[in-house]
């Protein structure tokens, strides 16, 4: 296509929504007029699909749950007075609580203000959190974030390093939905003790985001913890970010989380348009579609050209990959779907897989993220007339066109700036295109099945440990790992009975390996 015929196929697909001053670009994927035509079909059935969802329909059918994210940033449509009433409550609550707490009304035992935050929550629980954080964070806020998101030893160890002196004016969310997740739960109990090891009451610093009833949200009325907020069952863990678990964390840090709500408001109004050209999340649906086939052969490569928008590409790998990742589709045909994400920022991965993106294997689209605004404030000049922000504005433009020019293609999302409105506005236009696309390929976009396997086989190894120690406990010579699988009961196990006792030894876990290290059939292994 020459430059004329692609500037006229730029603006004849040139998305703008006026009120959040967002493009949305899908020219330079290479669909035409009748790919579009062939999915119209399946596309009114996903605007019908998610107008029921919108209305309470059960679109979980394996949890038997409803979708209801929508419903955070414009509570009226939900499906009754008694859900809305609960949202708008929540959302009052946990303004006045971010108020007190940075006014100081609420505060620690022994401090008048609570300085830093701990918060400890893994995947739908810490990613919305942390990019939010990232982007919108003011350089100065008024608590300071930090996060426990693993059951890392170390990790945790750094982040209470880091805090070692400002303990005792450390707020402590521990944010789970389901409040039985191990990685939180862990680190609940290690920052508990750090506490204790500080003579710090625990309770007087900690905040559970849970569902009611959950173990977590038992422990925390139990222990009289400062507060407790709800996660509802209707909204899922990946798309968490404007419920409770979001908004605590971004209150506190001084994050306008109306501005936010609001955002994705207008974008959840303008993504329930029934056209698809008029309809931002359906382009991206219909691009995503074009470009993997309808089965995910192509990876999405996600490129925001701002520094603060660094965590969003880890943000949407577990909101596209944990919806879209699905073994069968909804008539229970294997089909294996899903599209791959990753991403980093620009232009600085430009001089890192940007060269195999422009030359090697074909195997992705790309999503530029661009951001107008390039900081708050004027710019000095680099070069006469130029400015820091006109070479990163002309990477991503060559960037772009290199990639097109190499049979590469790329959807551009700009925006005006980084700002609560437009992330919310993001958030939400992702979150409604992984809706639409799960749709079209007929999968459930709402559960998680296949992370249940790996969860349940990390607790078979955790109890195997245990049967392991305590055959080695009642020994007193040195045995073989043979031996000790047989005793275990456990003779299929010996690989991963191996690799515990591996670990335990590199602890100084009372276990001892003699023998070659190298030649595991070798090792006689004692209690130490
Ligand atoms: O908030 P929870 O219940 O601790 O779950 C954390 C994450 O774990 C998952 O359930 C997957 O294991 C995610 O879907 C969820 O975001």
């Amino acid at each position: 296509m020459d430059a004329r015929a692609l500037w006229q196929r730029y603006q004849d697909w040139l998305y703008f929504h006026e009120g959040l001053g967002l493009y949305l670009d899908v020219s330079r994927m290479r669909f035409d007029d009748a790919f579009v035509e062939s999915l119209q079909p399946k596309f009114d059935k996903a605007f019908a699909d998610m107008a029921e969802l919108e209305k309470g329909a059960i679109a979980n059918p394996d949890e038997n749950r409803m979708v209801g994210h929508y419903w955070l940033r414009n509570p009226d449509l939900a499906p009754s007075p008694e859900l809305t009433q609960e949202i708008v409550q929540t959302l009052e609550k946990i303004e006045a609580f971010a108020e007190k707490v940075q006014t100081g009304a609420i505060h620690p035992p022994r401090a008048s203000r609570f300085t830093d935050v701990i918060s400890i929550g893994i995947g739908g629980s810490a990613l919305g959190p942390e990019f939010v954080a990232e982007a919108l964070a003011p350089d100065f806020p008024p608590l300071k974030i930090h996060f426990i998101d693993n059951t890392d030893p170390a990790g945790i160890d750094r982040t209470l390093n880091h805090l070692r002196n400002n303990l005792a004016s450390t707020l402590v969310l521990v944010i789970s939905k389901s409040g039985g997740t191990p990685e939180p739960r862990n680190g609940m109990i290690e920052v508990k003790k750090a506490y204790a090891g500080h003579n710090l009451d625990f309770a007087q610093y900690a905040v559970a985001i849970t569902s009611p009833d959950s173990n977590l949200d038992k422990v925390a009325k139990s222990e009289g913890w400062l507060a407790r907020f709800p996660m509802y069952d209707w909204v899922g863990g990946r798309t968490s970010e404007m419920s409770a678990v979001g908004l605590v964390p971004a209150a506190l840090q001084g994050i306008d989380v109306r501005a936010m709500l609001e955002g994705a408001k207008e974008m959840d109004d303008a993504t329930r348009i029934p056209d698809v050209k008029n309809n931002p999340a359906a382009l991206l649906a219909l691009s995503w579609y074009f470009s993997g086939n309808g089965r995910g052969e192509k990876d999405m490569v996600v490129l925001p050209y701002k520094d603060s928008l660094l965590l969003f590409s880890r943000y949407l790998q577990q909101l596209v990959m944990e919806s879209l990742g699905k073994e069968k589709d909804l008539d229970g045909n294997v089909v294996h779907q899903g599209i791959a994400v990753y991403g980093n920022k620009g232009s600085t991965d430009q001089h890192a897989y940007v060269q195999q993106l422009r030359e090697g294997v074909p195997n992705f689209f790309a999503t530029f993220i661009e951001v107008l605004e390039d900081r708050n404030g004027s710019s000095p000049e680099i070069d006469p007339g130029v400015t820091a922000g006109d070479y990163l504005s002309g990477f991503l433009q060559g960037t772009r066109q290199a990639l097109y020019e190499n049979q590469r293609d790329s959807i551009t999302v700009t925006i005006p700036q980084v700002n609560p409105r437009t992330v919310g506005a993001l958030i939400a236009l992702y979150e409604r295109a992984v809706g639409f696309y799960a749709s079209l390929v007929n999968i459930n976009a709402y559960h998680q099945p296949g992370v249940e396997a790996g969860k349940k086989a990390a607790a078979v190894i955790l109890d195997l440990q245990t049967r392991v120690l305590a055959v080695l406990q009642k020994e007193k010579t040195p045995l073989s790992l043979g031996e000790i699988a047989d005793k275990a009961g456990a003779a299929d196990q010996i690989e991963a009975i191996y690799k515990i006792l591996r670990h335990l030894h590199a602890n100084q876990r009372g276990v001892v390996l003699q023998g070659n290290l190298g030649q595991p059939s070798s090792l006689k292994v004692s209690a130490s």
